[in-house]
């Protein structure tokens, strides 16, 4: 897919690794839409891509993924700002596992199946779009299982589970969209961050979560956008799912796929 003039609506935009594939297509002359729980945030990382890549190259639209309504405006108002949508990026996500963990499924699961949604009802042929590619941001935890945090690892499972499912759909080249999966292992930022492996290295360096940190090893946030520019350039990804670790790099898990090529 070429990205010249392409619009994206991005979530969880405002930091990150959301923030970092917003930029990665601005840079490749794609216009962004980019929406976020934190408006602060969000209206400041635009305004600093408005002045770099130009004033209607970016925008911001507060949001909670978990509230229909909210995320139905993002798609409403970047299409009648920026055009019709051509790429979809599911990326908010969180990792509660204590009180309020349903909320982890919410936001991670829920939330991914309503922007897939509406990203069907907006770039679908079907529907009087124009196709399009929609990125699904899971996480090895959702091909793994990882012990110290089973709720976010089953909610990445099930964006991984949804989104192939998606793509195996026998009329997908009726509806003109790819459905991919993005799955970064360990990658720093400030999800990552709140895990505090450097503070339990110092008490244990054989502690379990460090030494499974220690295998996967811990990704850049530009290891994975490169992964991510990689899944939304390539056109015969359908049903794709991308894992990018320190120790393998940028590989498609099941190998190449062709899932109901477009
Ligand atoms: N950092 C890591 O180690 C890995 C992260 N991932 C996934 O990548 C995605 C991005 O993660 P990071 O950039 O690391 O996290 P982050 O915590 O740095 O950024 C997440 C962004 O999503 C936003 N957000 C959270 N809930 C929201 C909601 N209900 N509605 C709208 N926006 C919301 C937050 O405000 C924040 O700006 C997540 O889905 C995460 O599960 C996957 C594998 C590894
Ligand atoms: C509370 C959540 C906070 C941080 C979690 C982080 O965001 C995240 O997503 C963690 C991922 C954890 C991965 C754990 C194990 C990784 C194992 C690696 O060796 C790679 C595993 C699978 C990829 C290779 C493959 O089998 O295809």
């Amino acid at each position: 897919m070429r990205l010249e003039n392409k619009v994206a609506i991005v979530t969880g935009g405002a930091q990150g690794l959301g923030k970092a594939f917003a930029e990665e297509l601005l840079k490749k002359g794609a216009k962004v839409c980019i929406c976020d729980l934190q408006a602060a945030e969000g209206r400041k990382v635009v305004k600093d891509w408005q002045q770099r890549f130009g004033r209607h190259s970016s925008m911001f639209v507060p949001c909670d993924v978990t509230d229909h309504d909210s995320f139905q405006n993002v798609f409403r108002t970047t299409k009648s700002r920026l055009g019709p949508i051509d790429i979809v990026v599911n990326n908010a996500g969180i990792g509660n596992e204590g009180d309020g963990w349903q909320r982890t499924i919410h936001i991670n699961l829920i939330g991914v199946i309503e922007g897939t949604r509406l990203a069907v009802m907006y770039m679908s042929k079907e529907e009087g779009g124009k196709g399009g590619v929609v990125v699904n941001v899971a996480s090895t935890a959702g091909l793994t299982p990882v012990f110290n945090t089973p709720v976010y690892a089953g909610s990445k499972y099930g964006v991984v589970g949804y989104t192939r499912s998606m793509a195996a759909n026998p009329s997908i080249h009726e509806v003109g969209i790819r459905f991919t999966c993005l799955c970064p292992a360990y990658t720093d930022t400030t999800m990552f961050k709140s895990e505090k492996i450097d503070d339990l290295k110092k008490v244990d360096s054989n502690d379990p979560l460090v030494q499974m940190v220690m295998k996967a090893g811990v990704n850049t946030i530009e290891d994975v956008a490169n992964g991510f520019m990689q899944l939304v350039e390539t056109d015969n990804n359908n049903g794709g799912v991308m894992t990018v670790t320190k120790y393998k790099g940028i590989q498609y898990r099941h190998g190449k796929p062709l899932t109901n090529k477009l």
